[in-house]
């Protein structure tokens, strides 16, 4: 009910420039596409909108790009974005809560590498290779589309001795992959050393390992979904101290997964921040 009140609330505005309609605030009056055209003077620094506009109408370039396909990538960008970096995030917090010895070591590396005095950044993350481990780890446990997406087979081929025809849906068990024990010692444990001097990857050229999907359809996203993901939760364990709450036990914390085309908590974590920076 809550939800459908605040659908009701929302306007819809109209931009001042190509008097189009819009369901979002538009603070300069004008809409997203209309901000861009009028800014674009090269005083700013461009972004990927920018981009994608700078294609538009042009006769040179090879792509056609209208406003109705930038509309529709930025679109498919925010659905496909934020669900799943948020609800890794929330499955990479809840592990280290539930494993205090992990949680440590990722925030004793931060301490060595970022010290107390500042925030983590972007270009510190290549330096933290416990904190990559924990991620790599939670992908691994919490692949967040754990059928990825349906894929068809372009031609006749035969897997394994089974024969697959053209055209077939074919769907991928990224979640049982996972927890194949041919392929993972104590594979239902949380043990980020696992990734420690091997060369198993989260991109799609290890099998044993795709949460981001393999081949030409996997995940265009990956580098920034990794980047999202490792800076949210570093800023998180660095700025603060965890605790959960009412004196639960690390072990009691309940991490069954609630049914969705995105696998989140089923359960919210409930855990008291405090502050653990020096400034
Ligand atoms: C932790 C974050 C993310 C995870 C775990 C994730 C996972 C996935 C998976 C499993 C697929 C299906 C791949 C397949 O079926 O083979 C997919 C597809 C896709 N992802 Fe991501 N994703 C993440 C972040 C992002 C981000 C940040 C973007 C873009 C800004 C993005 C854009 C897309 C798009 C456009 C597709 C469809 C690709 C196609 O059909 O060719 N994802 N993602």
């Amino acid at each position: 009910m809550e939800r459908l009140d605040k659908w009701a609330e929302l306007k819809v505005r109209v931009c001042s420039d190509c008097s189009r309609g819009h369901l979002y605030e538009i603070k300069t009056g004008w809409c997203l596409f209309c901000e861009h055209l009028q800014s674009n003077n090269g005083e700013r620094t461009k972004d990927f909108v920018d981009v994608i506009v700078g294609f538009m109408g042009s006769e040179e370039s090879e792509y056609r790009i209208e406003r109705p396909h930038i509309k529709a990538i930025i679109m498919d960008m925010l659905v496909a974005s934020m669900d799943t970096s948020s609800t890794t995030v929330d499955w990479a917090l809840s592990e280290l809560m539930r494993h205090p010895k992990a949680m440590k070591k990722v925030q004793k590396e931060l301490e060595d590498v970022v010290e107390l005095e500042r925030m983590v950044e972007e270009s510190d993350l290549e330096k933290l290779d416990y904190l990559s481990m924990v991620v790599k780890e939670t992908l691994r446990l919490h692949p967040v589309a754990p059928l990825l997406v349906p894929h068809a087979a372009t031609e006749d081929c035969t897997v394994n001795g089974y024969h697959i025809p053209k055209k077939s849906r074919v769907i991928i068990n990224a979640w049982a992959i996972r927890r194949d024990p041919s392929a993972w010692t104590d594979a239902e444990e949380f043990i980020p050393e696992r990734f420690e001097g091997s060369d198993v990857h989260v991109r799609g050229n290890h099998f044993q390992l795709i949460p981001f999907g393999s081949g030409r359809r996997r995940c265009p996203g990956i580098q920034l979904g990794l980047t999202v993901v490792q800076l949210m939760l570093a800023q998180l364990v660095h700025c603060f101290d965890w605790e959960l709450p009412n004196n639960m036990f690390p072990e009691e914390l309940d991490m069954s997964e609630a049914l969705g085309i995105t696998v989140a908590r089923a359960k919210h974590l409930i855990a008291t921040p405090s502050y653990r920076l020096h400034k």
